[in-house]
């Protein structure tokens, strides 16, 4: 399936957020969308889920507008991961998950043999199989991401958004996390479009990057192409030296910054 965005924009009252927004995820692709604090990159990312409509241009899911698809059907084919989902109830992890089947299921049926056995198979693959019978709430931050990666495994998507998944992580969280998700695009062939901030991150995982720049694609290809010194210096405002390290690896100095 493929997610394409056609000159998206779209306002916040009469300041405008996005413009001219162009990006297309194919199949079997983990594509980075990088940029500063406050350049859009979460209104993207809801404007690409369906949840909002565009004030212009157009989002669709293999060639049909989103905003035309009845919200169900984009459910069966996209899972969003918001930053810090939280929930007022106090559900089970197993309980979360079983959300994960809802747009998959029919509104008075309860969860099939089907549904079991895709939930225990992705707590296995998330590694989250010894905690289902734990309380959500209880669970560390990193364990909680786990989780929400886990629902949206059991969603089986096609298009997989993540917002910041790796946010308050540890390094080994952050790590385990990107494999995960980078394992589960190479073995479904869904493709998977996650905001980040660690741009090292963004150059081991991703295959191709997108930079939002105040609202507007700056930048577009393969990490070692856009994750480039003067792309850092123009957008982030920050000296950095990209360190060729078997793949590229980005430093900033101390008093690299600002540039
Ligand atoms: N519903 C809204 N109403 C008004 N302004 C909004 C709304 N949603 C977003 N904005 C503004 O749009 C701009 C972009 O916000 P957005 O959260 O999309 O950026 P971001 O790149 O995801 O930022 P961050 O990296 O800090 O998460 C911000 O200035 C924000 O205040």
């Amino acid at each position: 399936m493929i997610l394409r965005a056609d000159g998206v924009g779209w306002s916040a009252g009469r300041r405008t957020i996005l413009s001219d927004v162009d990006l297309r995820v194919s199949p079997g692709e983990v594509v980075g969308l990088i940029g500063p604090n406050g350049s859009g990159k979460s209104s993207l990312l809801r404007l690409l889920a369906g949840l909002r409509r565009p004030a212009t241009g157009t989002v669709f899911l293999d060639g049909t507008a989103i905003g035309s698809l009845p919200r169900r059907t984009v459910a069966q084919s996209v899972a969003f991961v918001e930053q810090a989902a939280t929930t007022d109830q106090n559900p089970t992890v197993s309980d979360v998950l079983e959300l994960g089947r809802t747009p998959h299921r029919r509104s008075w049926t309860v969860g099939s043999a089907r549904d079991r056995k895709i939930i225990e198979t992705v707590a296995r693959e998330t590694e989250i199989d010894g905690m289902l019978d734990e309380h959500y709430g209880s669970l560390s931050g990193g364990e909680r991401q786990r989780v929400q990666i886990a629902r949206a495994f059991v969603q089986e998507p096609q298009v997989m958004i993540f917002d910041e998944p790796t946010n308050h992580l540890d390094i080994k969280y952050q790590l385990s996390l990107m494999e995960l998700v980078a394992a589960h695009v190479a073995d479904t062939d869904a493709s998977a479009i996650i905001a980040l901030h660690d741009l090292n991150l963004a150059t081991m995982f991703c295959d191709r990057i997108v930079v939002l720049s105040a609202g507007r694609v700056v930048g577009e290809g393969p990490p070692s192409q856009t994750i480039t010194e003067s792309m850092i210096g123009d957008v982030f405002g920050v000296q950095a030296r990209i360190v060729d390290d078997d793949g590229v690896w980005v430093r900033v100095d101390r008093d690299g910054s600002p540039s």
